[in-house]
């Protein structure tokens, strides 16, 4: 957040600001009534699937695109009423890299980001020299100094676009898809460097594909469709199943990305509903897997029995799932294990997945229908009616059981029941 004000009312100046923003190319609609806000000192990420208009977002944002109606300022100056040269003082920006064409060295290349600084006949000084080899640095491209960009790869170039947009040395940064062809370590160290480049006062707006990462690395996010604004703000109330089932036309599943607050995003394939009640017996992160794969598909899930803090159980809770928990590293009481017994027998069938614990047996023999995820659990339970399949296909695993056998011929555990997992 900003700590810039105008002086006055002690309100803060957005570093970037678009208001009810209406663009129309060759006849067509492309955006109406955009409004973005970007604060000093943040990443707003702009989402959205393909066509919504987030290319055109960031055209008119650089002004290369005037729009029929609407106002960009930067730090409340109208774009308008600035010059091409001092806009590049303010704003620099990325291409999709399948724009570099010339058969420049990366160096030269990232040079070009000095352009701004320049008069037209200057030379470029150390200042320019040091800004280069800083923003090479930076970008890690400084290896590929002296190559052409045309022998790079396409990450490395999309790097290379990224060195020469921070050679120009302003404070807003527009970028269009920076990730795209970036392994997933290259993808999630760009967005690192992009959100430390904010911390150092920076502000950036990147056009993302990936809908997790967008919502790891941006403070904000504005989801566009059809070029309209269908939500904006912090990724947790913007990514919704809602919003996005709004936005991309796309069942997603929305949960929590692991050891942050951050919406992790699963899309879902078109599929029926799974109408059926599912018990899932087990612990760890296959548990939790299970869980949100059935919860996903349609189905009513209960759990347990399974510690309190357990991946499983967390998964549960955030899915509102009904949960029979004891206190980690305690015994298995039986009133637990007997409302989980009873759980299990409701349901049209148990799952069971990751490790299940010899407390959980009588759970699992309470089953009239079994379905295992294929793993280490799995050789503790028996195996003659157990169907074995994978976390993914769980929901087809269970609509395609076999009735229920007779209750009364269910195999029942043998030998002595364990109390700890
Ligand atoms: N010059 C043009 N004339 C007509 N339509 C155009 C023109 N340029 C872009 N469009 C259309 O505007 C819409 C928005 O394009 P834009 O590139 O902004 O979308 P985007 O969200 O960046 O898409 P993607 O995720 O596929 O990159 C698209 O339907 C595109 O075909």
């Amino acid at each position: 957040m900003s700590d810039h004000d105008d002086g006055h009312a002690g309100e803060a100046i957005p570093m970037l600001e678009a208001n009810d923003i209406a663009v129309s190319l060759g006849g067509t609609q492309i955006l109406s009534g955009v409004d973005l806000t970007a604060e000093c000192g943040s990443v707003v990420g702009l989402v959205g699937p393909n066509g919504a208009g987030k290319t055109t977002v960031l055209r008119t944002l650089r002004a290369t695109l005037s729009p029929d109606r609407g106002t960009v300022r930067v730090a409340g100056e109208p774009i308008d009423d600035l010059s091409t040269k001092e806009v590049s003082r303010r704003v620099a920006s990325t291409p999709q890299a399948t724009t570099l064409s010339f058969d420049f060295t990366v160096e030269q290349t990232v040079e070009m980001g000095r352009t701004p600084h320049l008069g037209r006949f200057d030379r470029a000084d150390e200042d320019d020299y040091d800004a280069v080899q800083a923003a090479m640095e930076r970008a890690e491209v400084a290896q590929f100094a002296d190559r052409p960009v045309t022998s790079l790869s396409g990450g490395e170039r999309q790097r290379v676009l990224l060195a020469r947009a921070l050679a120009q040395e302003t404070p807003v940064l527009l970028l269009d898809e920076p990730t795209a062809n970036l392994d997933v370590n290259h993808a999630v160290r760009t967005l690192e460097l992009v959100a430390d480049l904010a911390a150092e006062g920076k502000t950036a707006v990147a056009a993302i594909h990936d809908l997790n990462l967008a919502a790891r690395y941006c403070d904000e996010l504005v989801v566009l469709s059809d070029g309209e604004v269908r939500a904006a703000g912090d990724p947790r109330d913007v990514l919704t199943s809602e919003t996005l089932g709004d936005a991309f036309d796309a069942e997603a599943l929305v949960t929590r990305q692991p050891g942050t607050d951050a919406p992790l995003v699963t899309p879902l394939p078109d599929r029926d509903p799974l109408d059926a009640a599912v018990h899932v017996v087990g612990t760890g992160g296959q548990a939790a897997a299970a869980v949100a794969r059935l919860v996903a598909a349609g189905s009513s899930v209960t759990v347990g029995v399974v510690p309190a803090g357990d991946a499983a159980a967390e998964r549960a809770r955030e899915l509102d799932c009904p949960v029979v928990t004891v206190p980690p590293f305690a015994g298995v009481d039986s009133n637990a294990r007997e409302r989980a017994t009873e759980l299990a027998r409701e349901a049209d069938a148990v799952v069971v997945a990751g490790d299940v614990g010899d407390a959980n047996q009588s759970v699992v023999a309470a089953a009239s229908r079994l379905v295992a995820v294929a793993g280490e659990g799995v050789p503790r339970i028996e195996s003659e009616r157990t169907t074995v399949t994978t976390v993914e296909s769980l929901p087809e695993a269970v609509a395609d059981l076999p009735p229920a056998e007779d209750r009364d011929e269910r195999a029942v555990p043998s030998g002595e029941q364990q109390d700890r997992y």
